[in-house]
């Protein structure tokens, strides 16, 4: 009898297997269907640390006990840039890890933080649209409803709403409307202030000072942060992992080397919260409130370097402390290129000049 692991023989072997797939297609999922996802997840000290170090977080309230003190928390909390991307990453096994491309997500928030060290995350998600790509007749466009909850006192921590390209059993016929579309929209020479505007500091009251001097004129408050950070396995393979992110995209070279970006791609959410920590280490952020309308434009890959530019829409008196206001950015990731690889508005306080 032929050894199987003789290498013709085991070839064939292979040949003739059945796969025993994981995740879903487009076809599994319907509008209505509410998925609970079984991975769980401690979010630890450790986790936390690992992921904002690695993505240039640095704010002190997240290390320091005393900086958290100072601002209203009763020890170093869970970031809530960590706290989403697990969140995300215990839905992947379910929602996309067959595949296809994390497009955008909107509506971010965090209705039970502080969240501290110890808590551990269940996760749910609803299955709110199921579209088919016009462009793409490979794929269908999923979107679903997220709450990340405090398994314990099932306090919602997290919730957003996410989109994907998810691929499809079967293709189906497209119109061809959505290249047609994007074809016709084409070129109408870029449209730009003639003025860029960049705070002095930090604090709320310098965001408000620049967004008053750019009011009287044709300008806007927008600047680039000088810090970049080149993707390598850590970022690449090992945060998405460390949330149980099981998306082949970050892990599997052999799967993605026959894939359009050839290579392992960066997690979304490493993408953007490298972005963020280089936005936040100009500012006196006080507390994330919120994120919207986040896009993932281009794949970003080991060696790719990922810089951050920043635009202030607006800003506003009142937050949840005397001592901060609230204001909101728009932040574009870009590569070494100066290409688009993500982009989102985020609200966020922002702490008052001491007196
Ligand atoms: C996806 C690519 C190839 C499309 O590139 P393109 O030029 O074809 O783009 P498009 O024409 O703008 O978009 C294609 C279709 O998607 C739709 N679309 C587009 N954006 C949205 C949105 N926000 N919400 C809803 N729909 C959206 C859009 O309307 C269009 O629909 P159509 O086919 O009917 O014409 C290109 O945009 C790209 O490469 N993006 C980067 C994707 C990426 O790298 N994501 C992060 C890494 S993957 C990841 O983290 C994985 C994760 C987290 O682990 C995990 O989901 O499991």
């Amino acid at each position: 009898m032929t050894e199987w692991t003789d290498p013709d023989t085991f070839a064939q072997a292979l040949e003739r297997a059945d796969t025993k797939e994981k995740g879903n297609c487009f076809e599994d999922f319907e509008e209505g269907d509410v998925i609970e996802h079984d991975p769980g997840l401690t979010l630890t000290r450790f986790g936390n640390e690992q992921w904002m170090s690695q993505t240039l977080n640095h704010d002190p309230a997240y290390w320091r006990t005393d900086a958290a003190a100072d601002r209203g928390f009763e020890e170093p909390p869970i970031h809530p840039d960590y706290l989403t991307a697990a969140t995300l990453g215990i839905t992947v096994e379910d929602l996309s890890e067959k595949g296809g491309y994390f497009l955008g997500r909107t509506d971010v928030r965090f209705p039970g933080t502080p969240v501290y060290a110890g808590t551990e995350l269940h996760v749910e998600s609803e299955v709110v649209n199921c579209a088919t790509s016009s462009s793409r007749p490979e794929y269908g466009i999923v979107s679903w409803r997220t709450r990340g909850k405090d398994a314990e006192t099932g306090e919602v921590l997290c919730s957003y709403e996410r989109t994907n390209m998810i691929p499809r059993r079967e293709p189906v016929a497209t119109d061809g409307s959505g290249a047609a579309a994007a074809e016709e929209s084409e070129d109408n020479g870029p449209d730009l202030p003639e003025e860029f505007v960049a705070p002095e500091g930090g604090y709320f009251e310098d965001f408000v000072e620049a967004l008053e001097q750019a009011d009287d004129e044709n300008a806007a408050v927008a600047y680039r942060h000088e810090r970049g950070r080149t993707q390598d396995d850590v970022t690449v393979a090992s945060l998405p992992l460390a949330t149980l992110n099981t998306a082949k995209q970050h892990h599997n070279v052999d799967v993605m080397s026959d894939s359009p970006s050839g290579d392992i791609v960066t997690y979304g959410d490493v993408t953007r919260s490298t972005a963020l920590g280089h936005a936040r280490s100009d500012e006196e952020t006080w507390r994330e409130v919120g994120f919207d309308d986040e896009s993932f434009h281009t794949f970003v890959a080991v060696g790719d370097t990922v810089y951050a530019f920043t635009r202030v829409l607006e800003a506003d008196d009142t937050a949840s402390s005397d001592e901060a206001g609230t204001v909101r950015f728009e932040h574009i990731a870009f590569n070494q290129d100066d290409e688009p690889v993500y982009s989102g508005t985020r609200t966020a306080e922002i702490r008052k000049r001491p007196s």
